[in-house]
């Protein structure tokens, strides 16, 4: 990365992973074809695509983000021939786990190194009140060996910690299991399962902070098309902020309202920031992005917006570094056991460019107005975390010094492209593959 630049034009970034993941689970476990467009052909949504090619379903696709899906029914899936690699995706693991509890055959999930570190007990836990029998590691992590149950039966279930891929992974463990399944979240997080059960002709119910279905339903295949990634927009939206004589225009992105901390975050620093033409797109509000220069303000994080920004604290660290003054955030405790410990790794990063961060069990203080105005260069060790690499690559902006950023491949899991298209925008990037 060379230093400077403004980002300019317009363009769609890839389709939302988290939306991704769920339509093939869906579509595959539907009665009938799924038509899907928009999907996204990173990585991680490979990875769940390919689980259930193992499984049996017939998936054509994807090509040029479009994949059909055939359908198996509820009770149609097929036992694997081995162990199901999830490669680093956690959304894959825990979604999948209540999907498989109810099955009628063994499954073991495996993922990468980072995978093989993340908390999976907030998954079999409640899984288990439901009768799953899921075996992890002593310490809580995958490998996840999934012994089939006779019946699960339904729970009423309170999330010790806001997750939609706990939400997720309980409800559609639900959708096999005995009677009403509810789960009670301590704050609203992204509600993509219950938006495409609906979509799918499952009947949810909300009230509130809780959501209940009962099993034993049907899924029918539908068309689906999936909007462009909030969470990979956010990158640009940073960087389009940071960088004088940027304007840039963000196509299709999904706003549903379980997801756009990163846009009342931005905008609270004094982010310009405008929603054009917002519509719905398969089943979820979308609207293009304009996103103009303007000078941040270092905030407090309100703790509120924290679920619905979760992925997104990587760049808005690099915002706060570029932003007047000092920006706090806290109960954020969540972003240590995501691909990466992000507030550590972050912190160090940022450290290594200049700039004055301290981080804190559930959160960090970062003093801004430095980069750009200190030996702001230098390497920083990704960690394998395609967030972190992405926010140091829009760092470069406004860095005063080359950056180098290591331990990158895995942008791949999120955002295929990224490099070229932020090369494209205006950023002075240059890709080295070792
Ligand atoms: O349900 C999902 O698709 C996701 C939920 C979030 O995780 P948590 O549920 O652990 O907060 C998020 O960090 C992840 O990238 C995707
Ligand atoms: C946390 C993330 O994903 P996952 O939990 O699916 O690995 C992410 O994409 O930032």
């Amino acid at each position: 990365m060379t230093p400077g630049g403004a980002l300019t034009g317009r363009w769609r970034v890839p389709g939302d992973k988290s939306i991704s993941h769920r339509a093939i689970m869906l579509a595959a476990i539907a009665e009938g074809e799924t038509r899907i467009s928009g999907f996204l052909e990173g990585a991680d949504a490979l990875a769940t695509l390919a689980v259930f090619r193992q499984l049996g379903v017939n998936i054509d696709g994807p090509d040029g983000g479009l994949v059909r899906v055939r359908g198996v029914g509820m009770r149609g899936l097929q036992a694997p021939a081995e162990a199901l690699d999830l490669g680093n995706s956690g959304t894959s693991m825990r979604l999948l786990a209540g999907l498989f509890a109810g099955q009628t055959f063994p499954v073991t999930l495996t993922g990468d190194v980072s995978l093989s570190r993340r908390p999976m007990r907030r998954v079999t836990e409640p899984l288990a009140l439901m009768g799953a029998q899921i075996a992890t590691t002593a310490d809580g992590t995958a490998p996840l060996v999934i012994t089939p149950t006779a019946q699960l039966k339904g729970v009423d279930y309170a999330l010790p910690v806001a997750s939609a891929q706990v939400k997720s992974s309980v409800l559609l463990a639900g959708l096999y299991a005995n009677g009403e399944t509810c789960v009670t979240e301590p704050a609203r997080t992204r509600d993509h399962t219950e938006r495409m059960l609906t979509t799918f002709g499952y009947s949810i119910r909300r009230q509130g902070l809780r959501v209940c279905l009962t099993g034993g339903g049907r899924l029918s295949g539908c068309r689906l098309t999936i909007p462009a990634d909030i969470s990979s927009a956010a990158f640009f939206m940073v960087g389009a902020s940071i960088a004088p004589g940027s304007d840039v225009l963000l196509e299709e992105v999904g706003i549903n309202p379980t997801r756009v901390g990163i846009v009342n975050i931005l905008r609270a620093m004094g982010a310009d920031i405008e929603l054009i033409d917002r519509r719905t797109v398969g089943g979820e509000p979308v609207a293009d992005i304009r996103v103009c220069y303007a000078p941040l303000k270092g905030i407090q994080i309100p703790v509120d917006q924290v679920p619905l920004a979760i992925d997104e604290f990587p760049a808005i660290f690099i915002a706060a570094a570029c932003a007047e003054g000092e920006t706090i955030l806290t109960g954020a405790a969540e972003l240590r056991v995501k691909e990466s410990d992000r507030i550590a790794v972050m912190a160090n990063g940022l450290a290594q460019l200049g700039i004055d961060a301290e981080p804190r069990p559930d959160g960090i203080r970062i003093i801004g107005g430095q980069l750009g105005s200190t030996a702001a260069t230098g390497a920083i060790d990704a960690h394998g975390d395609h967030r972190v690499a992405m926010a140091f690559a829009m760092a470069g902006l406004r860095a005063s010094g080359i950056i180098e950023i290591h331990d990158c491949a895995n942008v791949e899991t999120s955002f295929p492209g990224f490099a070229t298209l932020a090369a494209n925008s205006g950023l002075n990037i240059v890709e080295q593959r070792v």
